[in-house]
């Protein structure tokens, strides 16, 4: 309790992420793998004498109350975190927030950003900072700001490293690390909840062949955790080249992303690629590596990073 009794600032990093299969199928019970990437989040927070909240960010910045916050739709999750703890909280602070990786490309930003938050906050009340505590606190936020999802990318934030997620019963497993892998960004996204809504609309009617597109979906990437664990690459590069077409047969793949994925997949040294995170835009994760495409797509190199969300006290 020393440490909460006597800190200046609280200083908080959690990891971007990727998930690396299972999109889609984990919302209807199956497995997912995803990682935390060696971009940051970071977060420091400073305690201030009376309730004012002063928010700082690359994206907007917000003065308010614990008892009054205005509205900030590029801060929602940072907001409704703060609305979460706003009661506990002794006091105001300030918040200054510094991303490595843009919101735009797909690493997970918001729910790194709502896993910091959460950890500084739930210290700042003298609550559990445990990674159980903080994913489901981060959870909460995330369904209520984005209505579904299923903590994937935030499960990996907070633990750090490789990981093979299920919802319910909620599994969460290490796994070892990966050779070389790479995203390249589309240029685009379409929102999560408007890719959801899009596949729930063209499963319409087909609603037995989807849930069998799931299921399959889930074989293969329990295979591919069986590869990851044996360090069979070109088996996990197969796996995903078989995620990607089933990605495909559920609607969420475009000219562009097809375009980007059998570019790659003309080098021999990407073993496989497959769109990353919902589709219909964002990125794309390349088993291996490649120039050429980096002249005409963001290119962003990552590597597993074995830490999750860090707090620490100043
Ligand atoms: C499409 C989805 O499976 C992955 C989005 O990155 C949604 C989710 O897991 O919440």
């Amino acid at each position: 309790m020393l440490q909460l009794d006597n800190w200046r600032e609280i200083r908080v990093s959690a990891p971007g992420s990727i998930m690396l299969m299972g999109e889609h199928a984990v919302l209807y019970g199956e497995r997912a793998i995803a990682c935390a990437v060696d971009r940051y989040m970071r977060l420091r927070l400073t305690r201030r004498e009376d309730r004012a909240v002063i928010i700082r960010s690359a994206l907007a910045e917000v003065q308010g109350t614990l008892d009054a916050l205005p509205q900030e739709p590029r801060l929602s999750f940072v907001l409704a975190t703060v609305g979460l703890y706003a009661g506990r909280l002794p006091a105001g602070f300030e918040l200054d927030i510094e991303s490595e990786f843009s919101h735009t490309v797909g690493l997970g930003s918001s729910a790194a950003v709502t896993a910091a938050l959460v950890a500084a906050l739930s210290a700042y009340a003298g609550d559990d900072t445990g990674p159980q505590a903080v994913f489901d606190a981060a959870l909460d936020v995330i369904h209520a700001v984005q209505g579904r999802g299923s903590g994937t990318d935030l499960a990996a934030s907070v633990q750090g490293g490789l990981i093979g997620y299920r919802v319910t019963p909620r599994q969460l497993e290490r796994l070892p690390g990966l050779p070389e892998i790479c995203l390249y960004y589309s240029g685009y996204k379409t929102r999560t909840p408007d890719v959801l809504e899009r596949v729930a609309q063209a499963s319409k009617g087909y609603e037995a062949l989807y849930l069998d597109l799931y299921r399959l979906m889930g074989r293969t990437c329990e295979q591919a955790e069986a590869a990851i664990l044996r360090q069979d690459w070109p088996a996990l590069g197969r796996l995903m080249n078989i995620y990607q077409g089933l990605m495909d047969a559920l609607g969420v793949n475009d000219a562009t992303l097809a375009q980007m994925v059998y570019r790659l997949r003309a080098n021999p040294q990407v073993l496989g690629c497959k769109i990353s995170g919902s589709g219909l835009g964002d990125c794309v994760l390349a088993l291996g590596a490649d120039d050429s495409l980096a002249c005409d797509y963001q290119r962003i190199p990552v590597a597993v990073s074995p830490e999750g969300v860090r707090i620490e006290y100043h």
